[in-house]
């Protein structure tokens, strides 16, 4: 029988880098996770140090390395996933400038409007597939200019999150064309920089790496990354992916009709395209995806987990401390407590909107909120429209993806939340659809490890998910759930535009000194 040998996926999240050991078959071997901390210096910003990121990692696969017994010098191939659209800014000496912009930093508004009218919301989306939202990189160049203009001069290098990581375990530059969708600055349907956006908007092209597919070798561990992580010099490294390219390969999103639901921080719902299909009001993100020469379109919410996360640390203070005591983890003690309460949670509804959204409403200055609260409310009503909120914000790109003709028979999913089987099942139900998890928890971390055994092995990614992806769990929905669900969905559909100018007055009250 040949030895083992195995493929390191990492996944650069928003709360930590995630690195996984899977061999040759497909199973994962051993997983490693370490925590660097964000940054919030004024309300709706988000940043983080970039050597945050790369120190977690090198700890993360030493720790990895040690703790599995597996050597170096077994591993074949990495892949990178990680959390999309962040801005690395490095000097000519390849040093961070100042902490990276991240995906849910909201301070562009003017930057996207300015972007919107320069070029024109048409012309935009013909260069790009895409419109100028908050979130995205090319607003962040833009702001860095206007507020930062020392900085500003001093940039020679600009790249995304895990970009970084593989400038330092490989001293090479390089970028996938999954996540290179996210700067704006792409041409998707042509899978090349657009040029001409970059002109007209004065930003430099050779501030940006070279671009790949997500299979492709973008560079080889040196030896001074092989000593901080314990890897072996030469060992290949692909160019990989955003998170959710890698997550919707994790779970075997790689053909029509299946659609990847991610539940991390954020909240994505991603269907594979095999052409370029351009939403025409581009309410849903047209993107690379990680299949080489296909698309994708999703929708991405900005406080899907990351609502819950709130929950828990804000207002679960005695669950906290019975789960520890318990031994249990916290977030299974709160889905336990909100079992306890009925679908629709006797006629309340969460607005998910903690950090502004993205899709459907791209809007900055959206604000969350309970409504209907009522005497009999206890907090596992609240802990349950949390997580309903939350899917029927899901089911909001769900039914924006179903209005562009795409018809999906099954949801994966995957993320953090894909851990509760309650909250999987509340999916299904206000989905209508089947909803299945597969043989890997891992989602990104997996989908670059087979990216790199791609690679390595000359292999093409959907014959390899075949291989390696079975279904484990499938959950149907219940139908006289999703009857329930159905009606509270129109309400809730109803709310944001309902409350709008309420919110946005309350944001800009909350911003005033
Ligand atoms: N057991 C669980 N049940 C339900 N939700 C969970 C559970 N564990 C984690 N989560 C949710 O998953 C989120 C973290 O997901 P993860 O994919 O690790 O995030 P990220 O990649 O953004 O760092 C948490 O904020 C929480 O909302
Ligand atoms: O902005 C997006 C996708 O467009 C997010 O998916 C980020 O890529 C990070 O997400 P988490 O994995 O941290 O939830």
């Amino acid at each position: 029988m040949s030895a083992l040998t195995y493929y390191l996926g990492i996944d650069l999240g928003t709360s930590a880098v995630k690195c996984i050991l899977v061999d040759n078959h497909g199973a994962v071997k051993a997983g490693r996770s370490v925590e660097y901390p964000l940054f919030q210096p004024q309300p709706g910003w988000a940043e983080q140090e970039p050597e945050d990121w790369w120190n977690g990692t090198a700890v993360c696969i030493r720790a990895l390395l040690n703790e599995s017994g597996v050597n170096g010098n077994q591993i074949a191939g990495i892949g990178l996933s990680g959390q999309m659209h962040g801005s690395v800014f490095l000097d000519r000496r390849l040093r961070p400038i100042r902490p990276a912009l991240l995906w849910c930093d909201q301070r562009t508004e003017a930057e996207c409007r300015w972007i919107e009218q320069t070029i024109g919301r048409d012309e935009l989306s013909r260069l790009t597939g895409n419109r100028a939202l908050t979130g995205f990189t090319a607003p962040k160049a833009v702001w860095l200019r206007n507020h930062e203009p020392e900085h500003y001069k001093r940039t020679a290098h600009l790249m995304l999150p895990k970009d970084y990581v593989r400038l330092k375990l490989t001293g090479a530059f390089g970028m996938d064309l999954a996540d290179a969708s996210g700067t704006l600055l792409l041409n998707v349907a042509e899978r090349r920089w657009s040029s001409e956006l970059l002109q007209r908007l004065d930003l430099p092209e050779e501030w940006l790496p070279p671009l790949y597919e997500s299979n492709e070798v973008a560079g080889y561990v040196q030896p001074d990354a092989a000593e901080a992580t314990g890897l072996v010099p030469g060992i290949p490294v692909v160019a990989g992916g955003g998170d959710q390219a890698c997550g919707a390969v994790g779970v075997g999103a790689v053909q029509s009709g299946i659609a990847s639901v991610a539940l991390g921080t954020s909240g994505v719902v991603f269907v594979h395209d095999d052409t370029y299909q351009a939403d025409s009001e581009c309410r849903l993100h047209t993107f690379c995806h990680g299949v080489p020469g296909k698309w994708h379109r999703m929708g991405v919410m900005l406080s899907a987990g990351g609502s819950f996360q709130w929950w828990k640390n804000h207002f679960a203070c005695e669950e906290l401390e019975q789960a520890k005591a318990e031994g249990r983890d916290v977030y299974e003690y709160l889905t336990a407590l909100a079992e306890t309460a009925p679908p629709g949670s006797e006629g309340l509804l969460f607005m998910p909107y903690l950090t502004g959204e993205r899709t459907p409403y791209a809007d900055a200055k959206a604000r969350g909120g309970f409504i209907g609260l009522n005497l009999r409310h206890s907090k596992a009503h609240l802990t349950r429209t949390i997580l309903e909120g939350i899917t029927f914000g899901l089911r909001d790109s769900m039914e924006l993806i179903k209005a562009s003709g795409i018809e999906i028979r099954q949801l994966r999913v995957n993320g953090g939340g894909a851990r509760s089987r309650f909250w999987r099942q509340m999916i299904a139900d206000i989905f209508g659809l089947p909803v299945v998890t597969v043989n890997s928890t891992d989602g990104p971390a997996y989908g670059a490890a087979l990216m790199a055994a791609s690679g390595v092995l000359g292999r093409d990614i959907p014959s390899l998910c075949g291989e390696w992806i079975d279904i484990e769990d499938l959950i149907e929905p219940d139908a006289s759930s999703s009857q329930r669900y159905d009606a509270y969905y129109k309400i809730y559909r109803s709310l944001y535009g309902t409350l709008k100018q309420t919110m946005h007055q309350l944001t800009n009250l909350a911003a005033r000194p």
